[in-house]
Formats: structure tokens, C-alpha cells, sequence
């Protein structure tokens, strides 16, 4: 690939380790109601936290996060479950202010560093995190991560791979949010315990501000 391109994608990787660092807790939202989508957001930006991931994997969630950018300001909304290039361009079309997938695909790595929107590719062993790394992608998502071998594999990946930084994402929550952060190669943690579907569907607006204080409070302690 260009180095140009490669550059490129890695100043674009460093704006977003500095974006994580100042969240750092990312709320992994699905929508299944565009209704849902404002007070979510405004919930979730009362309670401290202005980092959103609205996944794309519902009907309704193009429309929510074109809601929530729209109407709510204060939240830096980035589209989250981003598989294929085509859903790289509709997060780029809503207006998103980042990318974020599960994992990268040839063709994904690819179309993110010859476009516009900076992007967090996801990885779970070293060769994955070598190949976004060929492509200057050194902020990256670690996901399943608890799964995938939890604190103890990323404090290995920090050995070999000294520049990359993470968002480590699957199965984190307030008991162990600070541990990871702890972490020197970590600059936030994401999950979906704060804006659980239960409560979004009854629309327990004020406990979601509540978990999202609770979880700001979690890493302080
Ligand atoms: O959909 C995506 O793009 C993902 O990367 C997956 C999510 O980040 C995790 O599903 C969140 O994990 P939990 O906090 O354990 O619910």
C-alpha cells in the first residue's frame, strides 16, 4: 500500500487513541427503536459519558444515529459493527465521527485507509493486529476481549507490539473496567452494560444515567 495511505491512517489512529483516552468508557448501543435513540444519548451524556458506539446491527440504527448527531451535540457518535466497506461508507454518510468494527477483512482494511473516516478495526490474536498495523491502524478494538484471553493477552501483545493501543470491548464491566485501564497499552474500554437492552426498552432513562456515573466512578476508585 501507498506509505502515504499508511501515514494517513495512522495520524487519523493517533487522533483517535487521543479521542478514546478523554471518553474512556464507550457505551456499545443497539437501538431497536429510533424513538429510543435522543434520550439514550442524552442519558448517556448526563451521566458523563459522550463517546457513543451505535452498532449498525438493527433495522433502526442508521436512523438513530442520524437522529442522535443531529440532536445531540455533545455526543461523538461513531458506527459500530462496521463489516464490509459498504457499511464503512453509510457510517461515513451519516456523519459519524469514527468507525469501529469487530474485527477487519482484507477489502475493509483496504477501503478504511484509501477513504475519509478515521476507523478502529477489531482484532483478537497478533497476526489480525499485524495486519492492521501493515495498513497504519495502531488504535485498535480488542474484541471478544474477555474471551479472547482477557488482561493477560493484551499485557503479552504489549511485548511485540509496542505502538498499538487499544479498546478492549466484550464482556467488561464496572467490577473489572479499572483493571483494564490500568493497563498502559489501553486507552478505553467498551460495553454494553451500561445501555443494556432491558433498559432501553423501558426506557429507564435516568438508571442508564445512573449505571453511566456508576461506571465513571468504577475506574476513579
Ligand atoms: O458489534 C460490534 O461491533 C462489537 O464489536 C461487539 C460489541 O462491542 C460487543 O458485543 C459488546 O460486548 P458486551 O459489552 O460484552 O456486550
Amino acid at each position: 500500500m501507498p506509505q502515504d495511505q499508511k501515514d494517513l491512517a495512522s495520524a487519523r489512529s493517533k487522533m483517535l487513541a487521543d479521542l478514546l483516552r478523554a471518553g474512556p468508557i464507550v457505551p456499545v448501543i443497539t437501538l431497536e427503536r429510533v424513538e429510543d435513540a435522543v434520550p439514550l444519548a442524552r442519558a448517556l451524556v448526563a451521566g458523563g459519558l459522550r463517546l457513543l458506539e451505535i452498532t449498525l446491527r438493527t433495522a433502526a440504527a442508521a436512523e438513530s444515529a442520524a437522529a442522535i448527531i443531529r440532536e445531540v451535540p455533545e455526543a461523538i457518535v461513531g458506527i459500530g459493527t462496521v463489516l464490509t466497506p459498504k457499511d464503512l461508507e453509510r457510517a461515513e454518510a451519516l456523519g459519524a465521527r469514527y468507525a469501529l468494527s469487530p474485527g477487519a477483512t482484507p477489502d475493509l482494511l483496504e477501503a478504511a485507509s484509501r477513504g475519509e473516516m478515521p476507523f478502529i478495526p477489531g482484532i483478537a490474536t497478533a497476526s489480525e493486529l499485524m495486519a492492521a498495523l501493515a495498513h497504519g491502524f495502531h488504535t485498535v478494538k480488542f474484541f471478544p476481549a474477555v474471551a479472547a484471553g482477557g488482561i493477560p493477552a493484551l499485557k503479552a501483545l504489549a511485548g511485540p507490539f509496542p505502538q498499538a493501543r487499544f479498546c478492549p470491548t466484550g464482556g467488561i464491566d464496572e467490577k473489572n473496567a479499572r483493571d483494564w485501564l490500568a493497563l498502559s497499552n489501553v486507552v478505553a474500554i467498551g460495553g454494553s452494560w451500561v445501555c443494556q437492552t432491558s433498559d432501553i426498552r423501558a426506557q429507564a432513562w435516568s438508571e442508564i444515567t445512573a449505571k453511566a456515573q456508576r461506571a465513571l466512578m468504577s475506574i476513579k476508585e
